[in-house]
């Protein structure tokens, strides 16, 4: 039995996964959650050192006996965050996440200098939002130049883990999509984009070599012994956690669209072209198998059901009974669901909201539902421009904590009209990390044995929580998305603005 661990480093928690290579089925599955900063002006930051902290709880809680048949790990981990290194390998700062949106001004500044955003656009594919870890170096540039000064490698998250696990600084060019310096139609860094970043500085000296998917690298003898790993054991190149979960949920062929509900929601869809959307509604990253993985994410999914179940007190195992209770369109209530600032639509300063309330509809179903139609409706914005790039879907494959609702299942078929597919594990980014660490592991034997062969046997799809698009409610889906998207352009001059000062 060859064992693969593919570790997801999320924002709310870390994952691992055992996977048995030859019974394509979980030996052993445990998490730990993580601790988030949250601060004024829209910071939100981890300490690195929690996260080997959590992995290495994680790894160490594994059975002896699956541990020592471990033949390599794979790891995932939430996209852009920016990990500064020094030049002896120390974390010089708390990595400011994804979802920090107090770099806004940076990324602006960083789309100025290169030309505008279209010409970002054209440089390199992409725009510099907030959330892409371009935007985060002026700003440690500016809030800590004592970490600019002493930088010497920019790493992203899941990036830093391979650094504990192997001693060696790499990227990929996935998860490197993100940063908004790599020119995505070439797989290269963008010179002009590093230059608007920081004209003074050759920042090509703090980025590390882009490595090809199928990359072996050994693990640490040292660290190996200390998690108790076998000391032939090699780390694959591992990814961001979107382009792990399309390989986890088979989504490694055109036609499939994977949904993620997680703290972001993400839509992505598997592209043997490269695409670009001139509006940048959604974004042009490759993906982990040579190939681009064009993808929408909202900053509000689950943070936004969460929130309201908090207020309202509704316990887990009620929510689904909730959503069932009341009709699609949530009795007229709108949830604008942008809590934390919102990347899709473009909105970094925006505030969630709440409309349409009545005696009648403002009871804790209503605004449950709405909270879980606002973050649908908000996915369901960034479809529309997938699908006028050209891609055609059949299918949609669900994964994340939002996908162990029946109801969401539900949802999620009926606003986009499309099957809905659920497969047997529900961890879609760990499992694609473990199936990674055991492909590049083949390959070294068997150097022609290609990704999607391997998916096809380990990603099995749970019938029992199939949805079906029911004809009866699209009338009345549309009918709440339009009302969604009005609100959404009446309230648009305030949440471009943002929130006054608390
Ligand atoms: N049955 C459920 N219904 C709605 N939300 C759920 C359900 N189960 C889990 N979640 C939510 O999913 C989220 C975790 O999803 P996950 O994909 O693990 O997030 P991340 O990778 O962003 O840390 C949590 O906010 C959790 O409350
Ligand atoms: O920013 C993005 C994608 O561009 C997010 O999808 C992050 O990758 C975080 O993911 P989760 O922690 O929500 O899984």
């Amino acid at each position: 039995m060859s064992v693969t661990l593919g570790l997801d480093l999320g924002t709310q928690g870390l994952k691992l996964i055992a996977w048995d290579g030859e019974a394509a089925a979980p030996l052993f599955v445990t998490g730990e959650p993580l601790a988030l900063h949250e601060g004024a002006g829209g910071v939100r930051e981890q300490q690195a050192g929690d996260w080997v902290v959590a992995a290495t709880r994680c790894i160490q809680r594994i059975p002896a006996a699956v541990r020592e048949r471990v033949v390599a790990i794979g790891v995932s981990g939430q996209q852009h965050g920016l990990v500064p290194l020094g030049a002896e390998g120390r974390v010089l700062a708390p990595v400011k996440l994804w979802n920090d949106t107090s770099s806004e001004a940076d990324g602006r500044a960083i789309m100025q200098a290169a030309g505008g955003r279209d010409r970002c656009i054209a440089l390199a594919g992409n725009p510099v939002p907030a959330g892409y870890t371009a935007s985060k170096l002026p700003w440690t540039r500016r809030h800590r130049p004592e970490v600019y000064a002493a930088l010497a490698t920019i790493l992203l998250p899941h990036d830093y883990l391979n650094y504990w696990l192997t001693g060696e600084r790499w990227m990929e060019c996935g998860d490197a999509s993100g940063t908004g310096w790599l020119d995505v139609r070439t797989r290269q860094w963008s010179d002009a984009m590093l230059r608007a970043t920081d004209a003074d500085r050759d920042l090509r000296d703090c980025l590390p070599p882009l490595v090809a998917p199928d990359a072996c690298v050994p693990i640490d003898p040292a660290t190996a012994e200390h998690l108790g790993l076998p000391r032939h054991a090699v780390v694959s190149a591992g990814g961001g956690d979107n382009m792990m979960a399309a390989i986890g949920t088979g989504n490694v062929v055109p036609g499939r669209l994977t949904l993620s509900l997680g703290t972001s929601g993400t839509l992505f869809a598997h592209a043997t072209r490269f695409v670009i959307d001139p509006e940048a509604r959604w974004a042009a990253f490759c993906d982990s198998t040579g190939a681009w993985l064009p993808l929408v994410c909202t900053m509000n999914c689950t943070v936004a059901t969460e929130a309201i179940a908090a207020l309202c007190r509704i316990e887990p195992g009620e929510r689904d009974g909730l959503v069932d209770a009341t009709a699609p369109g949530a009795g007229g209530v709108v949830m604008l669901p942008f809590l934390n600032g919102e990347r899709t639509p473009d909105l970094p300063l925006a505030t969630g909201s709440l409309h349409g309330l009545t005696p009648s509809n403002f009871d804790r179903a209503s605004l449950y539902r709405a909270a879980m139609e606002g973050a649908t409706f908000g996915l369901r914005h960034g479809y529309d421009g997938l699908r006028d790039a050209g891609l055609a879907f059949d299918r949609v494959r669900l994964t994340g904590g939002g996908s162990r609702s029946a109801a969401w299942r539900q949802m999620v078929a009926d606003v986009f009209d499309l099957p809905v597919e659920v497969p047997v594990e529900s961890e879609g980014a760990a499992l694609g990390a473990a199936l990674q660490a055991l492909w590049a592991h083949r390959r070294l034997v068997e150097p022609g044995l290609a990704l999607a062969d391997v998916v096809d046997t380990h990603v099995a799809i749970d019938p029992t929580r199939a949805a079906r698009p029911d004809p009866r409610r699209r009338g009345a889906y549309a009918a709440a998305h339009a009302r969604y998207l009005e609100h959404l352009d009446a309230m648009a001059p305030m949440l471009v603005r943002g929130a006054p000062p608390s």
